[in-house]
């Protein structure tokens, strides 16, 4: 059995709605999820608890309010590193193959090349801060694992920015949105179907490691509103601005591109357009 510490979530969702797909022309194990109510993030030991004789793990649970996390990083750092790095050891012990999904925000977004697995960190808010510190959870258990990182996970369901542009676009003519940010968009369908081919790849003995993947083509969130409105028909215009302009509580990366050519090499899933996946995500919000 999978088991997937998440229930609510973009990502657990979609792994909901995919894992029973992929197990009609694979071999993969039945997939089982768990909510607050079987594993509380701020309870490592009742989390720890649940692993049990997993086939695999796949930890989709985290605490992901960015601006909310600066003012509440003890309560980000329990559940993002304290116990999914139990979770990790756990599994380690028993040899249980482990995905953990972390974010681009452990950079500081400098510069404009694609950042690599390798790549230094330095996040620039806490919960990048305390992403990064689960992933070092993570390794330092050694069991197989994959720390796998994306960026600006969207989908039909739960909070996201293409759900945010929609509510916002549909009640006014202009919307001002940074242009200096840039990143891949990546559907939780896609990065669900990516996680399911670490864990395949793990259980076939792929090494451990970091790696990187995200939707193509890379654009500011200006560029990526203006994508959205267009494909949903919204007459509503975007304004590029500055992240100077638009002031919020933590500080977010300029440079979001990530490298995902190592993913691809080992476990041969190429980056998905995300424009296609916008397409599908919409109809499923009935707005396209
Ligand atoms: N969203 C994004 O843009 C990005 C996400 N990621 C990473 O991808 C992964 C999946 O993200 P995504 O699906 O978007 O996340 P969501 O914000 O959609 O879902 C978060 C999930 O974590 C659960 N959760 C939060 N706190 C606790 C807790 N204390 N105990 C148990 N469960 C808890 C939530 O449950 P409940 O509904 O009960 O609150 C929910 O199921 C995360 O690791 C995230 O860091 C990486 C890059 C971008
Ligand atoms: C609503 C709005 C946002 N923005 C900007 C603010 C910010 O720079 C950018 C995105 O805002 P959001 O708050 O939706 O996105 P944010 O919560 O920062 O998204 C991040 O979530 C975490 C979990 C991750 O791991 C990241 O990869 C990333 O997806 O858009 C505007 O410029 N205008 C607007 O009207």
């Amino acid at each position: 059995m999978i088991l997937v510490f998440g229930e609510t979530g973009q990502l657990a969702r979609e792994l909901a709605r995919l894992a029973p797909e992929a197990r009609k022309t694979s071999d993969l194990p039945e997939a089982r999820f768990l909510g607050r109510a079987q594993a509380d993030f701020t309870d490592p030991a009742s989390c720890v608890a649940q692993v049990g004789e997993a086939d695999a793990v796949i930890i989709a649970a985290a605490h992901t309010g960015v601006d909310k996390a600066e003012s509440e990083e003890a309560l980000a750092e329990t559940v993002n590193a304290t116990t999914s790095g139990a979770i990790a050891r756990a599994c380690a012990e028993k040899g249980i193959p482990l995905v953990y999904v972390s974010t681009d925000y452990v950079f500081d977004g400098s510069g404009t090349a694609p950042r690599t697995p390798q790549d230094p960190t330095a996040p620039l808010g806490a919960y990048g801060r305390t992403k990064l510190k689960g992933e070092q959870a993570v390794a330092a258990a050694a069991g197989p694992h994959v720390i796998l990182r994306t960026s600006w996970v969207v989908s039909a369901h739960g909070a996201n920015f293409v759900k945010t542009m929609l509510r916002l676009g549909a009640e006014r003519e202009v919307l001002r949105v940074v242009a200096d940010q840039v990143g891949g968009p990546t559907p939780a369908a896609d990065l669900a179907a990516a996680c399911l081919a670490a864990v395949q790849g793990l259980q076939k003995g792929a090494p451990s490691g970091i790696h990187h993947f995200a939707g193509t083509p890379d654009v500011s969130w200006a560029d990526f509103a203006r994508e959205i409105f267009a494909q949903a028909n919204l007459p509503c215009r975007v304004e590029d601005i500055t992240t100077a302009d638009y002031p919020t509580p933590a500080r977010r990366p300029a440079n979001s591109r990530l490298d995902c050519s190592a993913f691809e090499a080992v476990f041969g899933v190429k980056r998905p357009d995300w424009r296609v996946s916008l397409t599908a995500i919409l109809k499923e919000l009935g707005a396209a």
